[in-house]
């Protein structure tokens, strides 16, 4: 499905946030926000998901206005995984990821033989199918990124929004979390952090600086030393990395 913002801007506590973005997602393709704290990555994408609301500016996913449709009718079609997973209740492993199919279900409908295969799917894809009985609060903040993302799977979203989704991660799960979101083959805006993993992962990067899209393209037109040194104020060597073939940045 695909994701289109439309001059979007948000003003919090009197300063302009986001200024003016229009971004597209196509259906399957992996967007990837990149830009330093504080310049708005966050707050535009909880402008999409629906929890901030802009002050100018749409939102369409497909043929939906999502600013105009209920969280519920958007929930059916567009999963989240956020930057902060902290819960006051506890609630075991597979109870957080039966949460993703609420959304497709009415008041009180129980689950589904369904439902629980899709729910151990989610589970296997993330390899935690051996904590479904844990207690949520006693994971590490690593496992509870996955279960989150197990979660936002068992939604069957057509959409993803992914706020730093390898936050807290170690390398090897950084790169199973964006191999997983990469096979679903739907659209996805994802927030990162790490530019050597994000021009490998996305096909698109749109480059923020204060609340502002400064460059957008693939990454191999658009990661220069030049645009680094001006969105990071730090100095770079862009290459190809001779094994991999890949866009990778040493920084100096
Ligand atoms: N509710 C709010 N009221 C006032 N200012 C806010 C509010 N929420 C966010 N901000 C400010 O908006 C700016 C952008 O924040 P945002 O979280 O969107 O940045 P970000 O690019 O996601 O940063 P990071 O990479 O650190 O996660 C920051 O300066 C933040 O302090």
């Amino acid at each position: 499905m695909n994701l289109t913002a439309e001059h979007l801007s948000i003003t919090l506590a009197g300063t302009d946030i986001v200024k003016d973005i229009s971004l597209s997602v196509e259906k399957g393709q992996f967007v990837g926000l990149i830009g330093p704290n504080g310049c708005g990555k966050s707050t535009l994408l909880k402008s999409i998901y629906k929890v901030i609301k802009p002050q100018k500016g749409l939102v369409f996913l497909g043929e939906k206005d999502v600013l105009k449709s209920s969280a519920r009718m958007i929930s059916k079609e567009m999963g989240v995984v956020g930057q902060f997973n902290e819960l006051s209740f506890d609630f075991t492993v597979h109870e957080m990821v039966m949460m993703g199919r609420t959304p497709h279900k009415h008041l009180m409908e129980s689950d589904s033989l369904k439902d629980y295969d899709i729910v151990a799917d989610a589970l296997e894809r993330v390899h935690l199918s051996a904590y479904a009985d844990r207690s949520y609060l006693t994971l590490s903040g690593g496992e509870k990124q996955r279960v989150i993302l197990a979660r936002a799977i068992a939604q069957q979203p057509k959409f993803l929004i992914l706020d730093e989704p390898t936050n807290h991660l170690d390398i090897k799960y950084q790169l199973q979390i964006l191999s997983v979101v990469k096979s679903l083959n739907i659209g996805v805006l994802a927030a990162l952090h790490d530019l050597s993993m994000a021009s490998v992962y996305c096909d698109i990067l749109y480059v923020i600086k204060q609340g502002e899209v400064l460059a957008s393209g693939r990454p191999k037109d658009i990661l220069t030393n030049e645009l680094i040194r001006q969105v990071y104020d730090i100095n770079c060597e862009v290459y190809t990395n001779p094994i991999t073939g890949d866009l990778a940045i040493a920084y100096l």
